[in-house]
């Protein structure tokens, strides 16, 4: 089996290049023990990769590691914990977001988690403690007006060093690990007191030192608790981005360096990754990024289809993706199952549960995501793959986007109608603003804004920012912005568009609200409605009971059984 695995997995071995050799050791099965896995320091025989990254194969025969670019594709048969992975191979990454980590017992309570699963092999991408990241901001924003010697006395900075250093000492571990950093930090702060400015470079690099000592800890724990673990500093390992600083995507070049780093480490000497999540390396600047508020999860879907390994797994404190957000409605309840499409809309529009651009490299690698408890393990969680059976599937999960631009654009005429979309969107590409929701008609455009795009620029310079949008527009056009708008997400099956648009409007004009606009079709899994902010929450609140809360959709899918229903074009229905 593993002969022949490895038959199928290096198909030319001529074109592989010889990366590291490598001493052959011993197969262990697949129910040995993670201590014996991570304690050992030899490789095993066979490793092979799928998705973007490259591939690698240790050859019985020449007794070296042999990595090769991705030629076709091979499928690993999916069956079993690790099926289709050898045991020199990493097999999941397990992503642990702030909540699950911010704390000394959080970190003792992951550490055992990742222990609980001795068959796997896994990466751990681990995001800033608690509220970390929002403290060192919040630093940053005080140091500007605070006077360099008033640095040392910021609450934020005294609280960060608590946490730090209090974790440290609860774990038992020793204090040299941050202290180092601790240090780093408090001569940043005084340099941006002194210079009176932050910019966004160095906003990232303010914020890395959370993720960056988080990690060193969780490392330093696993080590001390007798498992093999290896600390890393994605800017370090390949991550690299464009230089789009607090909103930085990552380059194509990530995936084979970060799976050559993180796989040739692996062979040569086992020990699990521990990767600071949420940043990255620009690559013409070199400095740190950051991939966005809550890119730790695209960390993890980069890892897991660099290295194509079998699963990604985020670890929230959440059961799983839920049918709406749990503080808008308290009996929001999990979504057992979502495809990638599903799953990128909702996290676009607004779900803060995953980040807006994680499920393209799980998509790009077809790697399954669970989304998971890390205080509630034994709940099923979420399971994200590329397609499920829709066919009883009517609606899925309701989502808020608040405080969005509206902008209402009505030609002048000033050009044909052929030139005025192309125009409109010009003006809005050379300004670099993406556009979220669109709805034209012959003359007008109604559209939204993308508010993160927007929140990436520094905020003080938004209203100059929309002012020279509208500047541009109205030499075409007459433009009316609306502010304050609300984009409220309909994440299901589309082609039930007429059951859902009945139900929800229905509900929409019992609580005397008026769409303003309404976007459907672009996308085969959303419909959106723009409503007035101050209508948004109540509005949610109204269609989760209405959907999720009344017997609504069992009651849609007995009937959707029903042949009549399924050829009667999605109007007739019992209320
Ligand atoms: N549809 C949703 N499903 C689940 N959680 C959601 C949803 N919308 C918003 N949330 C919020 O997202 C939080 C989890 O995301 P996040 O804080 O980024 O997790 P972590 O920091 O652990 O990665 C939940 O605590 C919940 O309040
Ligand atoms: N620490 C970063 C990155 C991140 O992903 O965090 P979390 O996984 O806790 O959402 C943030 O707060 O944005």
């Amino acid at each position: 089996m593993a002969a022949a695995a490895a038959l199928r997995c290096n198909p030319r071995p001529s074109a592989a290049v010889a990366l590291r050799g490598a001493a052959a050791a011993p197969q262990v099965g697949n129910e040995a023990a993670f201590e014996l896995l991570v304690g050992a320091t030899e490789p095993c025989l066979r490793g092979r990769r799928r998705g973007a990254g490259i591939r690698c194969q240790r050859s019985a025969a020449a007794s070296a590691v042999v990595v090769e670019k991705k030629g076709r594709a091979v499928e690993p048969a999916r069956e079993g914990a690790n099926a289709g992975h050898t045991e020199s191979e990493l097999t999941v990454v397990m992503k642990f977001g702030g909540s699950s980590v911010a704390s000394a017992e959080r970190m003792r309570e992951v550490a055992d988690l990742i222990l609980s699963f001795p068959e796997e092999r896994p990466v751990i991408v681990l995001s800033a403690m608690g509220k970390t990241t929002n403290k060192l901001l919040m630093a940053g924003e005080k140091a500007v007006g605070c006077g360099a010697t008033n640095v040392s006395e910021l609450d934020e900075l005294t609280f960060i060093k608590e946490l730090h250093f209090g974790t440290i000492d609860q774990l038992g571990l020793d204090r040299s690990i941050v202290s180092g950093l601790s240090d780093e930090l408090e001569q940043l702060l005084k340099g941006i007191a002194m210079m009176k400015e932050l910019t966004l470079r160095t906003r990232d690099y303010l914020v890395s030192f959370g993720e960056c000592m988080s990690t060193r800890i969780f490392a330093a724990l696993l080590n001390k608790l007798g498992v093999k673990a290896r600390q890393y500093d994605a800017f370090e390992i390949g991550f690299i981005t464009t230089d789009d600083f607090t909103n930085a995507d990552i380059l194509e070049a990530t995936y084979p360096a970060i799976a050559k780093r993180l796989h040739g480490d692996w062979v040569t000497g086992p020990a699990i990754p521990i990767v600071t999540g949420f940043l990255g390396k620009g690559w013409k600047t070199g400095a740190i990024t950051t991939l966005g508020r809550g890119g730790s999860d695209l960390t993890a879907t980069t890892i897991g289809k660099a290295l194509g390994l079998r699963e990604i797994q985020v670890w929230k404190d959440v059961d799983g993706v839920l049918t709406c957000d749990p503080n808008i409605h308290p009996n929001a309840k999990p979504v057992p199952y979502l495809t990638f499409d599903e799953a990128a809309e909702l996290a676009y529009f607004g779900a803060q549960v995953l980040h807006p651009q994680s499920m393209r490299p799980a998509r790009e690698g077809d790697i399954p995501v669970r989304v998971k408890n890390s205080y509630n393990r034994r709940a099923p969680g979420t399971l994200i793959t590329k397609a499920r059976d829709m066919s009883k599937t009517v609606l899925t999960s309701i989502v808020l986007k608040s405080n969005i631009t509206m902008l209402d654009i009505v030609s002048t005429r000033m050009l044909g109608q052929y030139g005025f979309l192309a125009k409109v969107f010009s003006i809005f590409e050379d300004l670099g603003i993406s556009v979220d929701c669109v709805a034209t008609s012959e003359v007008s455009i109604s559209l939204t804004l993308d508010p993160s795009k927007l929140w990436s620029r520094e905020l003080i310079k938004q209203a100059n920012e929309l002012d020279h949008v509208i500047e541009e527009l109205e030499k075409i056009a007459v433009v009316h912005l609306l502010q304050h708008r609300s984009i409220i997400s309909l994440i299901g099956n589309v082609q039930r568009s007429s059951l859902i648009l009945e139900k929800a409007f229905n509900v929409l004009r019992t609580n005397g609200v008026n769409v303003q606009m309404i976007s459907q079709g672009a996308s085969k899994v959303n419909i959106s409605l723009v409503v007035h902010d101050s209508e948004a929450k109540q509005c949610v609140q109204a269609l989760h009971s209405a959907f999720f809360e009344s017997g609504f959709l069992p009651e849609v899918n007995d009937i959707l059984q029903d042949d009549s229903v399924a050829h009667s074009n999605g109007t007739v229905y019992r209320h």
